[in-house]
């Protein structure tokens, strides 16, 4: 029986299910379970998450998803793909690819006896599979992973042209609705080449087809975007608010098993209160062995304490671990630091390769700044725990989200770039110091801790995002 034509009757018997289907990505995956923890716990609304991927699950996301209804969808390899692949255009790729099996699985459902399913929320590369939501008759919604930033020029795309990128003066300005306006050099990178602007173009058109948009952002954190956002316009579909949807510590334990026993707890349990600064590029970030050790010797420069999470250097992409095709994952991250750094240090720094339960550091008081890529979840995790920033975007919409919290929000500092191309550590030490001990750091704390109220209070019980939640969980369940 076609799940559109089961009587109305039938339908309204069966138990409501909200099916969600994040892109390939850790920081993508992240926020929906967020958010499918909030629906099936605060409102007993069913939640399947659907998870399209290039490999086979790993350990750390089957963890993540244990206490959630899931089906890993089959990996689509990327042999086929060049070695040095554009980020945005594999996630394009794996969905494209994956559409038969998010077929099978949203029909398999659908056509069960038991689920009617109410919801189908996709992230801002999963729209290619609208199509098969409208065939089932499926109202369809996007979860925008990133900033409203992001969101506001994502409906400028569709009119948008390669060619206005193609700007040799890299200081031109672009004006995206209810924002300040940004320099063509820190717009989003993919929008400078034209094949992925081309699959960002069709995303983008697609976005009008969404039943309704949810951010995980809130007003007091971007006020005159989420404003301009919410004005009705045709073609652009309701704005939820909802955020900020972030790994908190209480859950981290249960994401990424018992981390109590991590080694950099346990040295941070160590150090003095707000001393540490904490360095992490996300899942994905990766500096070239150059970088690498100007970021270490800055680190020495400065003279503060830290804690850095490492990956293996990639010398051709900053991305280089989002896709596990392009890392050099057999490579000791800690054999490309400068000689003697680590005996140098011992005891001020601790190194940790590859990954670190970032919640649960950045929740412990010992933190005093977080120096981060600039994923959106990344800048969400250090709002809910009032720790301020330094900025060093790598990729994708990163250098965006670095003016937002640098020149919006101000709660960070961003280190300047050298002739080189490479963040120098001169300027590192500097900039660290600032950030941990200067009177600077000490106004990007207070502002810091101002967001945190704002963001504790939207997530209260009676908040604009709960509320915002609240309506969304009504209208599935009775959809
Ligand atoms: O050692 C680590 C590294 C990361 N994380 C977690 O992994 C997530 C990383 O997310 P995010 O900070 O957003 O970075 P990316 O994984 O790089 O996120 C991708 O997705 C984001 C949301 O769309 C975009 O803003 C980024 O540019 C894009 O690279 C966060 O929850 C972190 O807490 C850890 O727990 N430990």
């Amino acid at each position: 029986m076609e799940y559109h034509n089961k009587p109305r009757q039938q339908q309204q018997s069966l138990e409501p299910l909200v099916v969600m289907m994040p892109s390939p990505g850790k920081g993508h995956l992240i926020p929906l379970i967020e958010f499918s923890k909030k629906l099936t716990k605060n409102h007993d609304l069913g939640v399947t998450i659907v998870i399209p991927s290039n490999d086979p699950p790993t350990a750390a996301e089957t963890t993540m998803v244990r206490d959630i209804n899931h089906i890993f969808l089959p990996p689509v390899p990327l042999s086929d793909l060049p070695s040095t692949p554009k980020v945005e255009l594999l996630i394009s790729y794996t969905i494209h690819h994956s559409l038969p099996s998010i077929r099978r699985a949203l029909q398999s459902i659908a056509y069960s006896s038991r689920h009617r399913i109410t919801a189908f929320v996709v992230d801002l590369f999963g729209t290619e599979a609208f199509d098969i939501s409208s065939e089932l008759n499926i109202p369809s919604y996007i979860f925008f992973t990133s900033t409203s930033m992001f969101l506001s020029f994502f409906f400028q795309l569709p009119h948008w042209k390669a060619t206005q990128c193609e700007s040799d003066d890299s200081t031109k300005l672009v004006q995206i609705p209810g924002c300040v306006p940004i320099h063509m050099e820190d717009l989003a990178d993919g929008f400078k080449d034209d094949e992925i602007l081309n699959a960002m173009i069709q995303h983008a058109k697609r976005f009008r087809l969404a039943q309704g948009i949810i951010e995980n952002s809130f007003l007091e954190l971007e006020p005159g975007t989420i404003k301009e956002l919410q004005n009705v316009k045709p073609g652009r579909p309701p704005i939820y608010p909802v955020g900020p949807l972030a790994n908190m510590v209480n859950d981290q334990t249960k994401l990424h098993g018992n981390n109590n026993d991590h080694e950099c707890l346990r040295w941070l349990d160590e150090q003095p209160c707000g001393s540490v600064l904490f360095v992490c590029f996300g899942s994905g970030g990766t500096l070239s062995s150059a970088q690498i050790v100007e970021l270490a010797l800055g680190l020495e420069m400065s003279e503060q304490r830290f804690l850095w999470v490492i990956k293996s250097p990639n010398d051709k992409v900053s991305s280089g671990s989002f896709f596990n095709v392009n890392n050099n994952i057999l490579n000791d991250p800690l054999n490309f630091l400068p000689k003697g750094f680590v005996e140098r240090t011992k005891g001020k720094g601790l190194v940790v390769s590859n990954w670190a339960p970032q919640a649960q550091v950045l929740a412990h008081e010992s933190i005093g700044g977080f120096l981060t890529h600039c994923g959106w979840n990344s800048i969400l995790e250090s709002v809910v725990n009032g720790v301020s920033l330094i900025a060093w975007p790598l990729y994708a919409e990163q250098k965006m989200n670095a003016v937002l919290v640098t020149r919006d929000m101000k709660v960070g500092l961003r280190p300047k770039i050298g002739e080189e191309g490479l963040v120098e550590r001169e300027e590192i030490g500097i900039v660290v110091k600032m950030l941990m001990e200067g009177e600077e750091g000490k106004k990007l704390r207070h502002r810091m801790k101002e967001l945190r109220e704002a963001a504790i209070e939207v997530v209260g019980e009676n908040g604009s995002s709960t509320k915002q939640i609240e309506d969304l969980a009504l209208m599935w369940k009775n959809g």
